[in-house]
C-alpha cells in the first residue's frame, strides 16, 4: 500500500485570484502536512479570506491548482470535500438565512449545507444539541440566526463546523466578537482539540498574535496578495518578519506560552 502519511491535508500551488481587473492573489503557493497546525498572518485586505474562500470552493481562483485531502479543486464534487473541511467564517454569516432556526444551522454542518433543505435525522439533531449545550449555547437551540449577537454567531459557526466530519478545520478570525472569557475558553479547547489523538489539521487566521496557541507549528505571512515567509513557528515568527509585513517597526515578545507584539514608536 502506498505511504500516504507525508500527504498533504492542503496542497496550493500557483494560485491566482483575481476579481475587477484585482489581482488579490498573485501566485500562492502553500503546503500543509498532515498534523501540521498553521497561523495565518498579514496586514487588513492582503488576501488571507480570498486564499480561505479559494481553498473551500466558495470562490473560483482565476489560475493555480488546489488540493484538499488528496480531492483536487475541478476533478472533484467539491460539495464533497467540503463535508471534510469545517469551516469557521464571517463568510457564512451573510449565506446564511436570518430566519434559520439555531439548531438547523448547526444540524446543516454535517452535509456541509448552507440553510436546511429537508430533513436530518433527529440522531443529528441530539447531537447538535448536545454540541451547543457543550459550547453554553444550548439556550439558542430555538432561537433565529437572525437575532443572534456577534459573539453567539461565531459560537454558532464553531459548533456547525464541529458537526461536519472534518480533516482539517479552518478557522477565520474565531475570536471576532467574543468577549474576553469566552476568548480564553475558546482558545483552550482549540488547545485541547489541536493536541488530541487524530486531531485534524488546524488553519487560524488571525490578526492577534496572542491568539498562536503553543499547538501551532507553522506559519503562513501574507502581504499584497504574496507569500512573504512560510514555515515553521519558530522560522517565521518574528519581529523582522512582522515588521516587514505590516510596514511599521514591530517587537515580539514571547511571554510564557503566548506572544505579544508591540508597536515601536507609535
Ligand atoms: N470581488 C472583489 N472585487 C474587487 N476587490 C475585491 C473583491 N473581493 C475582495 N477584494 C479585495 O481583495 C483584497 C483582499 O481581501 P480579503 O478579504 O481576502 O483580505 P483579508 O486579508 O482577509 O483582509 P482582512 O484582514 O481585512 O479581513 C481586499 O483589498 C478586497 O477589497
Amino acid at each position: 500500500m502506498a505511504d500516504t502519511s507525508n500527504a498533504p491535508v492542503l496542497n496550493i500551488s500557483g494560485l491566482r485570484y483575481e476579481r475587477n481587473d484585482r489581482k488579490i492573489l498573485k501566485g500562492v503557493d502553500w503546503r500543509v502536512g498532515a498534523g501540521e497546525h498553521w497561523v495565518i498572518l498579514g496586514p487588513n485586505g492582503c488576501g488571507k479570506t480570498s486564499l480561505i474562500n479559494c481553498l473551500t470552493g466558495y470562490e473560483m481562483s482565476t489560475a493555480g491548482d488546489i488540493t484538499v485531502d488528496g480531492s483536487e479543486f475541478g476533478r472533484t464534487d467539491w460539495r464533497e470535500v467540503r463535508k471534510r473541511v469545517g469551516l469557521v467564517t464571517s463568510t457564512l454569516t451573510s449565506y446564511l438565512e436570518p430566519g434559520e432556526p439555531v439548531l438547523d444551522a448547526v444540524a446543516s454542518g454535517r452535509e456541509a449545507m448552507l440553510n436546511l433543505v429537508g430533513e436530518v435525522s433527529a440522531e443529528v439533531r441530539t447531537e447538535a444539541r448536545a454540541l451547543l449545550e457543550r459550547i453554553g449555547c444550548g439556550y439558542l437551540a430555538d432561537s433565529f440566526w437572525g437575532v443572534l449577537s456577534q459573539g453567539e454567531r461565531q459560537k454558532i459557526l464553531i459548533c456547525r463546523a464541529l458537526m461536519s466530519k472534518y480533516h482539517v478545520l479552518i478557522l477565520d478570525e474565531p475570536c471576532a466578537g467574543l468577549d474576553p472569557v469566552a476568548r480564553e475558553h475558546f482558545l483552550g479547547w482549540l488547545q485541547q482539540l489541536a493536541t488530541a489523538p487524530g486531531a485534524p489539521s488546524m488553519v487560524l487566521v488571525t490578526h492577534h498574535v496572542e491568539e498562536i496557541l503553543p499547538c501551532f507549528t507553522h506559519v503562513l505571512v501574507l502581504k499584497q496578495g504574496a507569500v512573504l515567509a512560510s514555515g515553521t513557528k519558530q522560522e517565521v515568527l518574528t519581529s523582522e518578519c512582522l515588521s516587514e509585513a505590516y510596514g511599521a517597526p514591530l517587537s515580539l515578545e514571547a511571554g510564557g506560552d503566548r506572544y505579544r507584539l508591540t508597536l515601536l514608536n507609535p
